[in-house]
């Protein structure tokens, strides 16, 4: 997730230095370390924490050195808490995000959730950075980022199943691989550019505007979910997201 939001950000007036142990490649302009002992004497005005929430202990309260007066802790980790992350930078500024992949091409959907010790100096910057990489939407409390998490954090991964499934469903109508994915995909995508025209009508209209009385859909829409079995589905797949962010805190 880090690289897709670096991709978004190089273009901006930051200078960027990366630290992965790995040495993954990273784009042109931006420096590269594979330990933090090579920027120990450095600071920086905003720390981007983009590990695993389950590394965190072990990794950024090193990072507190790094921090420059005034600078800011801007975590992408689902579920840690920024009241803990601050704790353990010794009471650093954290602002929690919460991004989601398609930030890879600009067309992300970010929770932001100011933390312990921002200012509204550290949210702006924080609003700034993330619309670089798409939408963004500004909560006051860690528990509604969870939620926003459960919702389009983790929300590409149920775009990819469901269409992985549709996709499946086409081949089993009898069509290659090609055709199936071309299908599916140029359906999903009308589907969703027709919907987020900004006249376009609520989704409920729409998905009736499909529905002849006696036709094909309504008879594919019985066995999607007349009896509420995809509605229950989803409901149970955002709050499992949830729970487990809550477990991350
Ligand atoms: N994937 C997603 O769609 C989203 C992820 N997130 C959050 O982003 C964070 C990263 O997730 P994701 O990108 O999926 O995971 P990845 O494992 O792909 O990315 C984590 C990166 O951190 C690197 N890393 C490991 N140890 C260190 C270290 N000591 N110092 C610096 N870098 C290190 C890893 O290197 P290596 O591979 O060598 O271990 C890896 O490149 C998580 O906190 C997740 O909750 C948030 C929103 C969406
Ligand atoms: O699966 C995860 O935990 C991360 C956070 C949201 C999307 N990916």
């Amino acid at each position: 997730m880090g690289s897709a939001l670096l991709s978004q950000w190089i273009d901006g007036p930051e200078a960027i230095t990366v630290v992965d142990p790995a040495g993954s490649e990273v784009p042109e302009g931006v420096s590269l370390v594979a330990d933090r002992a090579e920027i120990a004497d450095r600071r920086f005005d905003c720390i981007v924490a983009a590990v695993k929430p389950q590394l965190i202990d072990d990794i950024l309260a090193d990072y507190a050195g790094n921090l420059a007066p005034g600078g800011y802790v801007l975590s992408i980790a689902a579920g840690y808490s920024a009241v803990r992350l601050s704790k353990l930078m010794g009471d650093a500024p954290v602002i929690r995000t919460m991004p989601n992949l398609p930030a890879a091409i600009g067309r992300g959907v970010s929770g932001i959730c100011p933390g312990p010790h921002a200012t509204s100096a550290h949210t702006g910057h924080a609003e700034n950075f993330m619309r670089r990489a798409g939408s963004t939407i500004t909560v006051d409390s860690e528990d509604k980022l969870d939620r926003v998490t459960a919702v389009a954090g983790s929300g590409p991964g149920y775009v990819f199943e469901i269409a992985r499934a549709y996709a499946e469903a086409a081949m089993a109508q009898g069509f290659d691989e090609d055709e199936a994915r071309d299908m599916v995909l140029g359906t999903i995508g009308g589907a969703i550019a027709m919907a987020s025209e900004p006249s376009a009508a609520s989704l409920e209209d729409l998905r009736n505007s499909v529905t002849s009385k006696g036709g094909t859909t309504a008879a594919g829409l019985a066995a999607l979910n007349g009896d509420g079995g995809l509605s229950t589905r989803l409901h149970d797949t955002l709050q499992a997201a949830y729970d487990r962010a809550v477990e991350l805190r």
